[in-house]
C-alpha cells in the first residue's frame, strides 16, 4: 500500500461525516459527478412509493391538504434555507433554475428605477443564465452587458439595474467572492442576483449575512434531489413587497382559490410560485433532504476542501508531469467543491476510459476533465483511487 493510500485510510477513519455515506445508494465505483447529478438517498424510493400509492392512489384530491401538497414549495424552501444561510420565509421551491433565473432577474430589474438601463451578467456563466438574461433584458427594455466576475466592480455604475453572477464557475470550479461582489453591487445602488447551483450543499453561502437580494439554485447536484428535481428562488424578506414576478400564476395569488379576475400577489416568498407544483419530484426532494439532518455546512466545507486538496496532491504524485493542468484555484477562498483538469487533446476519450473503470466524472468541452466531490458520500480512499486510475490511463 502506498503512503497516500495509507493516509487516505486514516483520514476516512477520522472523518466525522463518513457515516453519511451509508444513507446513499452507491456501487463499488467512485462517483465524482455529484456536481451534475447527486446520488440517490436511500430514503427516497420508499417515500415516492408512499406518495404515489397512498397519497395519490388512495387519498387522491384530499392530499393537497391532508398530505401537505399545497404548502410543499414553501415548506421545502424552509428546509433548504439553513443550508444556504437564509432564515425561514424567503425561499420557495419549484420550476427549473432557468425559469427561476427569469423570475429573479426580471423581478430585480423591476425594482430598479428606469434610468438604470443595464443588466450585468457573468460573462463566464453557465449558458442557460446567459440566454435567459438576454431575454430578461429584452423583456425589460435594458441592455445586457457580459462582464467577467473579477471585472464586475469596475463595470458597475448608476446605469446598472441588476447583476447576475454564478457563485461557483461550473467549468473551472472557481468560487467567486459573494460577500464583496454583493457589497460592490449594493454600493452602486443595484440588485444582486446569485446562481447557487454549484455551491448550495457544498459550502456556506450566507445569503442573509451578506445581504444577497435574490438567488436561485438547482437541487439535483449537492442537494441530491434527483434528475430534474425542482429548483428554488430566494427573495430577501426586505424586498418581498417589491418583488413583481414576470410569471404571476395563480399559485402566487393572495387568494388562489378565490379565482379572481384581477391578480393580487401573495405576501412573502409565495410570490415566487407560479403554477401547480410538480409534487412527485418535490416530495422526492423533501425525502432526499433528510440526509442533512444534524449536518453542519461548515463541516461539509472543511471536508470538501480536504478532499479537493488531497485529490490535487494525489494527481501531482501519480500523474506524469505536464499531462494535465489544474484549472482549479489553489487558494481555498477561490475554490468550490470540484477539480477541473485540462487534459488536451484527449479529455473526452480519457473520461470515457475512466468511466469504463468505475471512476465517474464528466467531460466539459473542449478539454476539461471535471471531478465533483460530494462530502456526504465521497471518501479519501475514493479520491486516492480516482487519481491512481487517472494516472494509469494517462501513462
Ligand atoms: C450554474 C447553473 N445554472 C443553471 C443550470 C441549469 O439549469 P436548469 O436546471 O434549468 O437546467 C446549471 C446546470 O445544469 C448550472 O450549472
Ligand atoms: N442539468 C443537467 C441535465 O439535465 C443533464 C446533464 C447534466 C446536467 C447538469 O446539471 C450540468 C451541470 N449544470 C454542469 O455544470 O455542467
Amino acid at each position: 500500500m502506498s503512503d497516500l493510500a495509507r493516509t487516505a485510510r486514516q483520514r476516512d477513519a477520522d472523518d466525522p461525516l463518513a457515516s453519511r455515506r451509508a444513507l446513499f445508494v452507491l456501487d463499488d465505483g467512485v462517483y465524482l459527478d455529484g456536481n451534475s447529478l447527486g446520488a440517490l438517498p436511500r430514503s427516497v424510493p420508499g417515500r415516492v412509493e408512499d406518495v404515489v400509492r397512498r397519497q395519490w392512489g388512495a387519498l387522491r384530491i384530499r392530499s393537497w391538504d391532508e398530505s401537505g401538497w399545497w404548502t410543499a414549495p414553501e415548506r421545502i424552501g424552509d428546509r433548504i434555507a439553513p443550508l444556504v444561510g437564509a432564515a425561514a420565509g424567503q425561499i420557495v421551491v419549484g420550476d427549473s433554475t432557468s425559469v427561476n433565473v427569469l423570475k429573479a432577474l426580471v423581478g430585480a430589474v423591476r425594482m430598479a428605477d428606469d434610468a438604470r438601463d443595464e443588466i450585468v451578467v457573468d460573462a463566464t456563466t453557465f449558458p442557460t443564465d446567459g440566454y435567459i438574461a438576454e431575454s430578461a433584458a429584452r423583456l425589460t427594455g435594458r441592455t445586457l452587458r457580459p462582464v467577467r466576475p473579477d471585472e464586475v466592480p469596475a463595470a458597475l455604475s448608476g446605469r446598472t439595474a441588476a447583476v447576475l453572477l454564478n457563485h461557483v464557475d461550473y467549468r473551472s470550479g472557481r468560487l467567486h467572492d459573494l460577500p464583496s461582489l454583493t457589497a460592490a453591487v449594493h454600493a452602486a445602488g443595484a440588485i444582486a442576483v446569485w446562481d447557487l447551483c454549484h455551491s448550495a450543499g457544498a459550502l456556506p453561502v450566507g445569503l442573509d449575512e451578506h445581504g444577497v437580494d435574490l438567488a436561485v439554485g438547482c437541487t439535483y447536484k449537492y442537494l441530491n434531489g434527483g434528475p430534474g428535481s425542482p429548483a428554488y428562488l430566494y427573495v430577501r424578506s426586505g424586498l418581498q413587497d417589491r418583488f413583481d414576478s414576470p410569471l404571476p400564476g395563480w399559485n402566487s395569488h393572495a387568494e388562489p382559490f378565490g379565482m379572481r379576475e384581477a391578480y393580487e400577489p401573495a405576501a412573502g416568498a409565495l410570490r415566487g410560485r407560479v403554477g401547480t407544483p410538480d409534487i412527485l419530484s418535490m416530495l422526492a426532494l423533501e425525502a432526499a433532504l433528510e440526509v442533512w439532518d444534524g449536518v453542519s455546512i461548515d463541516a461539509v466545507r472543511a471536508k470538501s476542501l480536504a478532499l479537493t486538496d488531497f485529490f490535487l496532491e494525489c494527481v501531482r504524485a501519480y500523474v506524469p508531469e505536464g499531462r494535465v493542468e489544474s484549472l482549479t484555484p489553489v487558494r481555498h477562498e477561490e475554490r468550490g467543491s470540484q477539480v477541473a483538469l485540462r487534459c488536451a487533446p484527449d479529455a473526452g476519450d480519457v473520461m470515457k476510459r475512466l468511466i469504463g473503470r468505475g471512476i465517474v466524472g464528466d467531460f466539459r468541452r473542449p478539454d476539461v476533465l471535471r471531478f465533483g466531490f460530494t462530502p456526504l458520500y465521497v471518501g479519501f480512499a475514493d479520491v486516492e483511487r480516482a487519481a491512481r486510475v487517472l494516472a494509469e490511463e494517462l501513462r
